[in-house]
């Protein structure tokens, strides 16, 4: 409990949420404190409706007035200004728990955003899903409590000062009633949390079944597992309901056996008012009244605490995932810091490389040069490392040991932001956006004129397509492009690379997921843009390329000869 709350303070929104912080606390004092003025009030009206005979006036009531209609009054301005003070609390309580959702919706998205793909490549997208569907929104659940109940506190708190006022023993007796309830209920609070705690873990496998068979469905479709994936579905979401259900018994049973402690109590309390103490009337009504609103609100005091304790692990979960990408952040690029350019060659030096664990090492030592200018088909068997070489030459991962070099400056993490403003990439399967082909087009390069867009088009090989489209560049390619074909979707985001005019491109076979005819196509136009710039093409047909600068292959870890090796392997 004490983890879920650091946690909490750890996840709060700088220093404009210790501002309103501040207010609610004034806001929550004042509703304490018209509450309990107001109710303190009811004795000397009552007494004036002549409801008891009235003895001398006594401390602050010697200061009030005795005629009704100004006690009426009186008693009507602090009701107005105690509604008054409720409507601020409940507009401020409200908007400091959205703000703090918003805020920290916002921080986890900036925090996936910003993490170093080394972290976020072993990362599963449907966690990131649950964060964001579920698990804060039960924070924003937690936080709506939390704030909530320093104002029910001090309202229970006012209740318990007036009914002091009027009669301490029975006062006493009520706290210590409720200390009781607290603690025989304390075993409730235990099974609430780990109630919450398995509903977090159960959304969890909600989430990645709903996640991995969307992004599965067309494959889902052709292996015909549609059953396979709604049952597995069925079962996880039967698997969060019966969390669910198991906190809502317990949150009922706990209901009813407070509703049934609590009228009891109500009753036995009144009984030893009236007929043990014989109160005068008006501190008795005056004393009915509190009691019958104090004992319900110990009672709700104790429900929320069981709700707040069943969302609150979401803090931990939150908080945890945002931590560990916060802490894997990228270094910042300066906004306005311009690409990195080179010159005459980007190189590897001796760079070795593996994925740690359990993982054998990938590259052992790869020296490669890429000039200026020039086009360099690697190939190699499955599995070799070629995309990993292309990742480390992205800076999207580090080498072990070795060193990246661009026109002789080492590429580290620090100014790898900024060089990935500097480099293209494509990979076997283009993604594109369910949105049209010009806004497709700007998100790599926002800004892009309608002219520089028909020439990247052009140089991808899609004029025609672009020409026979009645609406053009405004035609919407559907979801990942499903409306355009596989060679059309390729071309799309060759073009869309193109764009940006990258010094370097590094293409992981760019067209292997098309017929034969079609990925001959593409690779003729990327062997067109030689001299363009610097192309490093992963292929496994690496002869379909006619007369690059250079072909080497990967193999045990290390660079050779790709002419030889393909020649050897043929
Ligand atoms: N995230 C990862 N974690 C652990 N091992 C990985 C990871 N990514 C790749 N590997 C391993 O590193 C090795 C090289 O992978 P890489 O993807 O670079 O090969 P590749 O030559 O591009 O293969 P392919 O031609 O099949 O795409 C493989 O053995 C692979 O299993």
């Amino acid at each position: 409990m004490l983890a879920d709350l650091k946690a909490a303070w750890r996840l709060r929104s700088g220093q404009a949420g210790v501002r309103r912080l501040a207010l609610l606390t004034l806001l929550v004092m004042l509703a304490g404190a018209t509450d309990g003025i107001g109710l303190a009030l009811l004795v000397p009206l009552l007494n004036s409706l002549g409801a008891t005979e009235a003895g001398p006036a006594a401390g602050l009531y010697a200061l009030l007035p005795r005629s009704l209609p100004a006690l009426l009054l009186l008693f009507l301005a602090v009701v107005l200004l105690r509604a008054l003070v409720s409507r601020a609390r409940q507009i401020a309580t409200a908007e400091l728990s959205f703000d703090f959702a918003v805020a920290l919706r916002v921080r986890a998205y900036a925090a996936i955003a910003h993490a170093s793909w080394s972290h976020l490549r072993r990362q599963r997208a449907a966690d990131f899903h649950a964060l964001f569907s579920t698990e804060i929104d039960r924070v924003e659940y937690a936080t709506h409590l939390l704030l909530d109940t320093p104002a029910r506190l001090s309202i229970l708190a006012a209740h318990f000062v007036v009914a002091f006022a009027i009669a301490p023993g029975f006062t006493a007796l009520a706290l210590a009633f409720g200390a009781a309830l607290a603690w025989l209920m304390r075993h409730r609070l235990t099974e609430s949390r780990r109630l919450g705690e398995l509903s977090s873990q159960a959304n969890l496998r909600v989430s990645r079944e709903i996640t991995e068979f969307l992004q599965a469905l067309k494959l889902t479709k052709a292996y015909g597992a549609e059953t396979q994936h709604v049952a597995a579905f069925e079962a996880a979401a039967r698997g969060a309901e019966g969390a669910d259900l198991a906190a809502a018994r317990l949150q009922a049973n706990t209901r009813l056996l407070l509703d049934c402690v609590v009228a009891v109590a109500l009753a036995g309390f009144l009984w030893l008012a009236a007929v043990w103490a014989k109160l005068p009337l008006a501190d008795l009504l005056v004393l009915i009244l509190v009691f019958q609103r104090l004992l319900p609100m110990l009672q709700s005091v104790q429900e929320l605490s069981q709700q707040f304790v069943h969302a609150s692990p979401a803090y931990r979960s939150v908080a945890a995932a945002i931590e560990a990408c916060e802490a894997a952040a990228d270094p910042a690029a300066a906004p306005d810091a311009p690409p990195i350019a080179f010159e005459r060659e980007i190189s590897l030096e001796d760079v070795r490389f593996g994925y740690g664990g359990d993982h054998p090492e990938v590259l052992r030592g790869i020296d490669l040069s890429l000039p200026a200018g020039s086009l360099t088909v690697l190939s190699g068997a499955s599995g070799a490392g070629k995309s990993t070489i292309l990742d480390l030459l992205a800076g999207l991962l580090a080498p072990q040991s070795g060193r990246i070099l661009i026109d002789g400056r080492e590429l580290t993490p620090e100014i790898a932001p900024a060089w990935r403003r500097s480099v293209g990439t494509m990979a076997q399967e283009a993604f594109l956006f369910h949105a049209s082909i010009r806004e497709n087009l700007a998100w790599s390069s926002p800004g892009a004129s309608d002219e520089a867009m028909l020439e990247a088009l052009r140089l991808a090989g899609l004029s025609g397509l672009i020409a026979a489209l009645p609406q053009g560049l405004d035609t919407v390619v559907g979801d990942r492009g499903a409306s355009l074909s596989g060679g059309e979707r390729q071309r799309l985001a060759l073009a869309r690379l193109l764009l940006r005019a990258p010094r370097l491109i590094l293409l992981d076979e760019p067209a292997s997921a098309l017929d034969a005819d079609n990925e001959e196509r593409i690779l003729e136009t990327i062997a067109g843009l030689r001299g363009r710039c610097t192309i490093l093409l992963v292929t496994h047909r690496p002869h379909a390329i006619a007369a690059p600068d250079r072909h080497v292959a990967l193999a045990g870890g290390r660079l050779v000869d790709g002419e030889l090796l393909d020649g050897r392997l043929g």
